[in-house]
C-alpha cells in the first residue's frame, strides 16, 4: 500500500474538506509549481505522442529542479526505445529547454514497456525502481485512432489503465496518479458536468466477454456494443474513466477531460504541431487545395483547446491533487466552448485567411474550402471538385506514364472527414468550473507559468499560427518558400481561367452548333451587350 494512504489526508493544515466532499485551500504558504515538482520523480506514458512530448518538455522547463523523468516507452519500427527517446529530445520542441540546459536528458530515464502486454512488459528489476520511487504519474498513452478495432482499444485504453493503476498501488511515494482521457468520453450526452458517469457497460464483463471471441466476431458486434457513441474511442475512454474511479479510495487520482486538441497557443513557441490528427490534417488538406468541402455545422461551437493549455492544467492539477488529495477525485473538463467560443464558420473563414496570406508549397488546387451541413449538397460538392479533378489528374498522370495518386488521396481524405464529422457537426456544453476553481488556486507567478486562462485567448491570431505551425512543423516547409507558393497560386488561378474560357468555348461550339432555340438565345444576349455597349459610349458622348 502506498504511503499516500497512510499519510492520509495531510493537508498541511492548508485545505478543508467542503460539503460536496472535495477540498478546498484555507489559505497558509504553499508551495508553488516548480516548488512541489523540485526532486520529485515523475512516471509518463505516451511520452512519445503528441500532448507526452509537451509535458515532457514544459516539466523540465519550467520545473528546473525535477529530479527525474521515467518515460515508459516500447521499441516500435525497428527502433529501440532509448533511440527513440534520444530521437525525440533533438527535435525541435526541446530547443528551448536545451537552451536553459544542455544536460537535460540526463533526467530523462527510458523505461521499455508494451502497454498491451501482461505487466505492461516492464521488466521486476524495473518495477522494482519504480515502486520505490515515483511521486507523480501522468498517463497519457492510448489509441486516439477512431477506427481501432474494439478489442485493441479495449487493451490499451483499459486494461492497459488498469494494470497501471495496479503498478500505482504498489509504489510507496506516489503522491497523484492523473489521467488523461477526452471531453468527448461521453459525447452521447448533451450536457457534460465534471463527473464520471456510469459506464456503458461493466468494463470487467466485457473484457471477460471479448476474451474468447475472435476477430470477426468482435468485429460483428461492435456497433451494437458502442450503441449512440460514434467510435470504440469515445467508448474505451469512457471505460477507463471508470476503471480509474474504481481506485479512488486507494490513490490520490485527477480525470483530465480535453476537447479538440490543436497545436500549442504560446508555448514553448505559437503554433507547435507534430500530426495530422484531429483538425490538423483538415486544416492542411485545404491549404493544398484537396479539400474543398466537409460536412460541418457553421454555428456549432468548434471547441478546440491548444496543447499547451491542457499540459498547463495537468500539471496543476498534479500539484492540487497531490496537495490536496480530493476525494472524490476531481474531473477537469479542459474545454473553451464555454469560456471563450468560437465556431467552425469562423474557424473556416480564418483558417482560410491565413492560407492566402501563407500559402502551403506545391498546392494542387487554390485553397477554398467550404463547409455545409448539408448532405446533398456536400455529396454533390464532393463529385464536382473532388472526385472530378481527381479522375482528371490522374487521366494526366496515366498519360504520362505515372502511377495515378489522387483518387487514392482523396479516398484516404473522405475516411479520414468521415469520421471526423460527427464532432463537426454537432456542439456540446461542457461545465468547466473545476478549471475555474483550479486557477483560482495557483500564485499569480504560477498562473503566469502555467497559463490555462482561455479567455486571454485571441482565436484568429491562434488559428494563424496553427495553420504556420502545420506548415512549418509537420510539412517541414520553409517560410522562405511563401514568394514561391504565391507564385505556384497564380499560376494554378491562370491554368483555372484558362481552363474556364475553354469550357465556355467547347459548350459554345458543342451546344449552339446544335441548338436553333440555343443560337436565338446567343444572339438574344449578344444583341442585349451591343445595346449596353451603344447606349454607354453615347451617354458618355454626352457628359463629356
Ligand atoms: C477549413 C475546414 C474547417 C473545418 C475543420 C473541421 C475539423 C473537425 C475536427 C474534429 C476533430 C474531433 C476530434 C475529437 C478529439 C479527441 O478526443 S481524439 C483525438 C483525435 N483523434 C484523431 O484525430 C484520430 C483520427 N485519425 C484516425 O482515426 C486515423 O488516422 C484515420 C483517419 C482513420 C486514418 O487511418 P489510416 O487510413 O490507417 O491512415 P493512417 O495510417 O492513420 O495515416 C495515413 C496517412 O494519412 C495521414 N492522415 C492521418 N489523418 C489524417 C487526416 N485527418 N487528414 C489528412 N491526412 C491524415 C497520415 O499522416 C498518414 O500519412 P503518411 O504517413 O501515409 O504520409
Ligand atoms: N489529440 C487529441 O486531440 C486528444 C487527445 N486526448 C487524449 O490525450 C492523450 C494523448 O493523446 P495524443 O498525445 O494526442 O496521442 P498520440 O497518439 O500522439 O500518442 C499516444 C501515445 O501513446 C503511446 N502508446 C500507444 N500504444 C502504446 C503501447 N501499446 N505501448 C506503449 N505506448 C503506447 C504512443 O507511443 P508510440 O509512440 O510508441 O506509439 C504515444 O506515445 C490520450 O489519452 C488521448 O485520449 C484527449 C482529447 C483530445
Amino acid at each position: 500500500m502506498s504511503t499516500m494512504l497512510s499519510e492520509d489526508r495531510d493537508f498541511n493544515g492548508l485545505g478543508e474538506q467542503t460539503t460536496d466532499g472535495q477540498t478546498r485551500l484555507t489559505g497558509g504558504s504553499m508551495a508553488s509549481i516548480p516548488e512541489y515538482y523540485a526532486g520529485k520523480n515523475v512516471l509518463v506514458t505516451g511520452a512519445t505522442g503528441f500532448m507526452g512530448k509537451v509535458l515532457v518538455e514544459k516539466l523540465l522547463r519550467s520545473c528546473p529542479e525535477v529530479k527525474a523523468l521515467y518515460l515508459l516507452v516500447r521499441p516500435k519500427a525497428g527502433q529501440s526505445m532509448q533511440q527513440r527517446v534520444s530521437d525525440m529530445m533533438v527535435c525541435r520542441l526541446f530547443d528551448r529547454v536545451r537552451e536553459d540546459n544542455p544536460d537535460f536528458h540526463q533526467k530523462i530515464i527510458p523505461i521499455s514497456s508494451e502497454l498491451t502486454q501482461p505487466g505492461l512488459a516492464i521488466s521486476p528489476e524495473d518495477v522494482e525502481k519504480l515502486s520505490a520511487c515515483i511521486n507523480v504519474i501522468f498517463h497519457c498513452a492510448a489509441t486516439i485512432r477512431f477506427d481501432e478495432p474494439l478489442k485493441h482499444a479495449l487493451q490499451l485504453n483499459v486494461i492497459a489503465t488498469q494494470q497501471l493503476l495496479s503498478l500505482a498501488q504498489q509504489m510507496n511515494h506516489l503522491e497523484a496518479f492523473i489521467h488523461v482521457s477526452t471531453a468527448y468520453a461521453n459525447c452521447n450526452r448533451k450536457h457534460i458536468d465534471e463527473v464520471i458517469y456510469s459506464p456503458p457497460v461493466e468494463p470487467k464483463k466485457l473484457i471477460e466477454s471479448l476474451e474468447w471471441m475472435d476477430d470477426g466476431m468482435v468485429r460483428d458486434i461492435t456497433a451494437r456494443l458502442i450503441g449512440d457513441r460514434p467510435n470504440t474511442y469515445t467508448y474505451t475512454k469512457a471505460l477507463a474513466e471508470y476503471v480509474v474511479q474504481q481506485e479512488q479510495d486507494k490513490l490520490n487520482i485527477a480525470i483530465i477531460r480535453p476537447s479538440i486538441v490543436g497545436a500549442s497557443w504560446q508555448e514553448p513557441f505559437p503554433g507547435w504541431i507534430d500530426n495530422f490528427n484531429g483538425p490538423s490534417g483538415i486544416f492542411i488538406a485545404a491549404g493544398k487545395g484537396i479539400l474543398r468541402t466537409m460536412r460541418a455545422n457553421n454555428d456549432a461551437v468548434a471547441d478546440l483547446i491548444p496543447v499547451d493549455v491542457v499540459i498547463n492544467l495537468t500539471l496543476a492539477a498534479g500539484w492540487y491533487t497531490a496537495k490536496h488529495r480530493p476525494k472524490p477525485a476531481l474531473v477537469y473538463n479542459c474545454t473553451t466552448g464555454g469560456i471563450n467560443p468560437f465556431h467552425w464558420g469562423e474557424i473556416e473563414h480564418h483558417v482560410m485567411l491565413s492560407w492566402k496570406r501563407n500559402p502551403l508549397e506545391q498546392a494542387f488546387r487554390r485553397p477554398n474550402t467550404n463547409i455545409t451541413s448539408n448532405y446533398l449538397i456536400n455529396q454533390y460538392w464532393i463529385l464536382v471538385s473532388h472526385k472530378f479533378p481527381a479522375l482528371i489528374y490522374d487521366f494526366f498522370l496515366r498519360l504520362s506514364g505515372q502511377k495515378p495518386q489522387m483518387m487514392r488521396i482523396f479516398n484516404r481524405l473522405h475516411k479520414a472527414i468521415g469520421l471526423l464529422e460527427y464532432f463537426s457537426s454537432r456542439d456540446w456544453e461542457w461545465n468547466s468550473e473545476n478549471m475555474s476553481m483550479l486557477m483560482s488556486q495557483l500564485t499569480p507567478e504560477d498562473r503566469k507559468t502555467f497559463n490555462f486562462d482561455v479567455r486571454q485567448l485571441n482565436w484568429p491570431e491562434y488559428i494563424e499560427n496553427y495553420c504556420i505551425g502545420t506548415k512549418k512543423y509537420v510539412l517541414n516547409e520553409d517560410m522562405s518558400d511563401i514568394p514561391a507558393a504565391r507564385q505556384h497560386l497564380r499560376k494554378l488561378r491562370n491554368i483555372r481561367y484558362t481552363f474556364n474560357t475553354l469550357l465556355v468555348v467547347f459548350i459554345w461550339r458543342v451546344f449552339i452548333a446544335r441548338s436553333q432555340m440555343a443560337r436565338n438565345i446567343w444572339y438574344f444576349v449578344v444583341s442585349l451587350c451591343f445595346k449596353f455597349l451603344s447606349y454607354f459610349r453615347a451617354s458618355s458622348t454626352i457628359t463629356n
